[in-house]
């Protein structure tokens, strides 16, 4: 997803339902910060809701990053003024990428045109200097492609969600934001998603960064997770795993489990 004026750095400090008085700075970045110093909400009895205040945290180059926290406390929010859906914030974000950040995202409905095939959703995503670009590798890689000529309605929701995934690394974004891609899967599903995440994302690492109730799945994908506290929202702290993945296994996967639950001894997580 390429923003319409989006810029690698942008700040609102509008008053809260006043976009308008939002403004934006240009400016080179590589890693993501984020600075959100408020975000509320009207609530339908005229009150407001404060669902953000003082959430700042960094996710560096080339890092895949996990945001956990509970139900309620504001993830998808933060992710939509990252992917700048939402602009009427207090604070600013600072995306990686030179000028404008090319953005991929990943919802929990892979929103996949169902008129277009795989390959057609996936194609129509790409900038025009990816246009003609060969998307053979992505597809073999992500178990695709046998698949890419098949409409949406033909595809189960683990293959859905696979050619989301390829729509989001096909335009070789500069960041990549994933919402709980993997819920409603069953087990083996969804682990398999992960792997294939993993694998294409080494192949071509780009910073990450993916909200998910699951620990042992922020384990297995991160370098680093962000723990969120109850609204308003901000962070309780970070758990840097800094062990190449390919030492992950069971044993040391067990041993950063116990571990993140010392650090955060009370977090409720899944499982
Ligand atoms: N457009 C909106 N108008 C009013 N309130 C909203 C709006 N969007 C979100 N909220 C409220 O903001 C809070 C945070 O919502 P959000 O969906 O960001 O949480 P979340 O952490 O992603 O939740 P979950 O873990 O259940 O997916 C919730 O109380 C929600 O009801």
């Amino acid at each position: 997803m390429r923003l319409p004026s989006s810029r690698s750095c942008f700040s609102s400090n509008s008053s809260w339902y006043n976009p308008l008085n939002a403004h934006q700075l240009a400016g080179a970045a590589a890693r993501l910060k984020v600075n959100i110093e408020e975000k509320s909400f009207r609530t339908s009895d005229g009150g407001t809701i404060e669902v953000l205040r003082d959430l700042n945290f960094e996710v560096g180059e080339n890092e895949f990053a996990c945001v956990l926290g509970p139900s309620g406390c504001g993830k998808t929010t933060m992710l939509r003024i990252l992917l700048g859906l939402d602009r009427e914030f207090r604070g600013s974000v600072q995306l990686p990428g030179k000028v404008e950040a090319r953005m991929g995202a990943v919802f929990q409905e892979p929103l996949l045109l169902p008129w277009r095939t795989v390959e057609q959703n996936v194609r129509l995503a790409l900038p025009t200097h990816l246009r003609d670009t060969s998307l053979d590798q992505l597809f073999a890689s992500l178990g695709l492609a046998k698949m890419r000529g098949f409409y949406p309605s033909e595809l189960s929701l683990g293959l859905a969600r696979r050619a989301a995934i390829a729509r989001a690394l096909a335009i070789e974004p500069d960041i990549l934001l994933l919402d709980e891609p993997f819920v409603s899967l069953d087990a083996s599903t969804a682990q398999q998603l992960r792997h294939l995440l993993l694998g294409v994302w080494s192949d071509r690492p780009t910073t990450a960064l993916m909200v998910t109730h699951n620990l042992q799945e922020a384990i297995m994908l991160s370098d680093r997770i962000v723990v969120l506290s109850d609204r308003p929202t901000h962070v309780l702290g970070t758990f840097d795993i800094r062990l190449p993945r390919n030492y992950r296994n069971e044993q040391v996967n067990a041993d950063l489990l116990r571990a993140f639950r010392e650090k955060f001894a009370g977090i409720r997580t899944e499982p």
